[in-house]
């Protein structure tokens, strides 16, 4: 029976297609006595033959999908199905301890990862961990008998349904089979939401319920636009989501005709639309949507879909890249941005209450240097190539900034002297979204070159509502005059100082946003790739000498998010 459940709009767009539920079965088990334990090592060992050819052709998918380096990991799971070290310890204690294999298994994987997580000053090995985990996960399903989901071999159209998606789960995704997702936690800011809007899948988060809504291969239409996934429908929920799904793509065909114009509103004033990206990878769409540069370059995802520290090398190839991709355009890259939901499996953090306030960002890289300094010479490096800004993440007190940029001198300086070519002209700036720092903007604005403005943290911080937990996405309130006098006071203190202020964060293509912005006077609009277009197309309809007027009443009239929302739109329907 037709059921339709509601979440957050995470991404644009209509699909339907299958469910696919990527949920972790359960692999708990009751320890046994076994008597024969030759046909209990035989069991073991179909398991592990099992596994074995499973990870085979994950590996030959995963390469054809993702590349050689993607696939590597499972050379070193096959590695550990083939350690008679690991395998043979399993069988031995099977036969010593009259146990079944599962038990046996578990006792044994327990103690490898307890040696390699042990291994404190070798990275390296402590990674090893990961892979027993995961291995032993795959043994055990199929001792068990139960499915393990396999996202890597899906071969047909799916709707991915899942309790939550990491940012690393959501880069794995095959866009050619997956048409979207839909997920019972998660906000829109959480970076799984930032990534569908940027790989242009249609996503719902924050639903509560859905892996307990929908069964395996129950059709799902996933509604993007307004938060909803509709499961098993009828023939005429069919027929408006496709007619839904026809309006938008004929919305976003008039949009497309903009792509080679100049952002330039009703009365004259031209604005730089920026976008985000993740990977170089993503300059193509960058392109396709016509963005006037890149306002964020999140470098944290390098990091992320390496199994070690990129290189100096390897992050000097991608800056460039993305720096002659652009063309002459600016770029501004931001430092890394490691911690809250963006993890490193080869670089463990502490364990911590509340990472978001925690250990992250400039904080990780002012205290472990080596990491930032490798990174600020690839940056430098490829400041020849294009025209580069580099901003700093999480900055909370000037200290902070200034510690950085001296940093980057030291490193700069060292280069210059080894006759490196080098930029004489990159602006340093940092991203606003610590409130702390909002506050003091004025003081800021002294020494920085550009402030970006992060909504995404900002929003998160000032409400004290955490950006990926559907249960206080109320709080998330970009239009809330609390935030808007934050935004303006930042705006205002760059302006005096000469400075120029953008916004990256997602509130930055919003469409009741960006005529308060535009009357705030924001310099550089930075969003997904895929909002460019409708952006622009916004803008041409606006007129900058009304929006001041409306801007002013929204920070200082207005007391609520929803005040201004309304205030906005019977401007815009006027
Ligand atoms: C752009 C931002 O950074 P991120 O989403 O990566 O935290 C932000 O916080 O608004
Ligand atoms: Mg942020």
């Amino acid at each position: 029976m037709v059921k339709t459940i509601k979440g957050i709009a995470a991404s644009d767009g209509i699909a339907t297609a299958e469910a696919y539920l990527l949920v972790q079965p359960d692999l708990s088990f009751d320890k046994k006595s076994i008597s024969d334990t030759e046909a209990e090592i035989s069991r073991l060992k179909d398991a592990i033959a099992t596994s074995d050819s499973e990870l085979t052709k994950i590996r030959d998918v995963a390469k054809e999908s993702l590349g050689e380096d993607e696939a590597q990991v499972f050379d070193a799971h096959k590695m550990i199905l083939a350690d008679p070290e690991f395998t043979g310890a399993v069988e031995q204690e099977v036969s010593d301890k009259s146990v079944n294999a599962e038990q046996a298994l578990d006792d044994v994987s327990k103690n490898f990862i307890a040696i390699f997580e042990g291994m404190t000053d070798n990275p390296y090995m402590q990674e090893r961990a990961a892979d027993v985990r995961d291995v032993t996960k795959r043994v055990m399903a199929h001792l068990l008998g139960v499915e393990l989901p396999n996202p890597s071999l899906i071969d047909h159209e799916v709707i991915i349904v899942a309790h939550d998606l990491t940012p690393s789960d959501t880069a794995q995704l095959n866009k050619k089979y997956v048409k979207g997702f839909v997920t019972d936690i998660g906000g829109r800011t959480a970076h799984s939401a930032i990534m569908a809007r940027s790989l242009e899948l249609p996503a719902v988060v924050g639903t509560d319920s859905i892996t307990g809504d929908v069964k395996e291969g129950q059709t799902v239409i996933l509604d993007g636009l307004n938060g909803a996934a509709i499961v098993d429908p009828t023939d005429d929920d069919i027929k408006k989501y496709a007619k839904l799904a026809k309006d938008f793509a004929d919305q976003k065909a008039e949009w497309e005709k903009l792509k080679n114009e100049a952002t330039v509103t009703a009365d004259g004033k031209h604005f730089d639309i920026a976008a985000n990206i993740g990977t170089p990878d993503d300059l193509q769409g960058v392109i396709d949507n016509g963005a006037e540069g890149v306002g964020l370059y999140r470098t944290e995802f390098l990091y992320m879909q390496s199994e070690e520290l990129p290189t100096e090398d390897d992050q000097f190839n991608a800056y460039k890249k993305v720096l002659e991709g652009m063309n002459g355009k600016a770029v501004v890259v931001r430092t890394m941005d490691i911690g809250g939901d963006k993890h490193l499996s080869y670089l463990p953090l502490p364990e911590e209450m509340n990472p978001f306030l925690g250990y992250r960002a400039i904080r990780i890289s002012l205290d472990r240097q080596e990491i930032f300094r490798t990174q600020l010479r690839a940056l430098l490096r490829a400041s020849a190539f294009g025209q580069l800004r580099i901003m700093f993440p999480m900055i909370g007190t000037l200290q902070e900034f200034r510690d950085a940029k001296k940093i980057f001198e030291e490193e700069k300086s060292k280069l210059v002297a080894k006759g490196v070519e080098v930029s004489d002209n990159i602006q340093l700036g940092m991203m606003m979204e610590v409130p702390a720092a909002a506050i003091l903007a004025d003081q800021f604005a002294k020494e920085v070159d550009f402030f970006s403005i992060g909504t995404n943290d900002l929003i998160q911080y000032t409400m004290a509502a955490d950006r990926g937990n559907e249960h206080v996405s109320y709080l998330y309130q970009p239009y809330n005059p609390s935030i808007l006098r934050l935004v303006k006071h930042v705006i205002d203190s760059a302006h005096k100082e000469g400075k120029w202020a953008g916004m990256c964060g997602e509130a930055a293509g919003d469409n009741i946003m960006v005529p308060l912005l535009l009357g705030m006077g924001l310099d550089e609009y930075s969003m997904s790739a895929t909002s460019v277009l409708r952006v622009r197309s916004l803008m041409k309809k606006l007129s900058t000498a009304d929006l001041k007027e409306l801007a002013e009443k929204a920070v200082s009239e207005s007391v609520t998010n929803e005040d201004n929302e309304k205030l906005v739109e019977s401007y815009i329907n006027k």
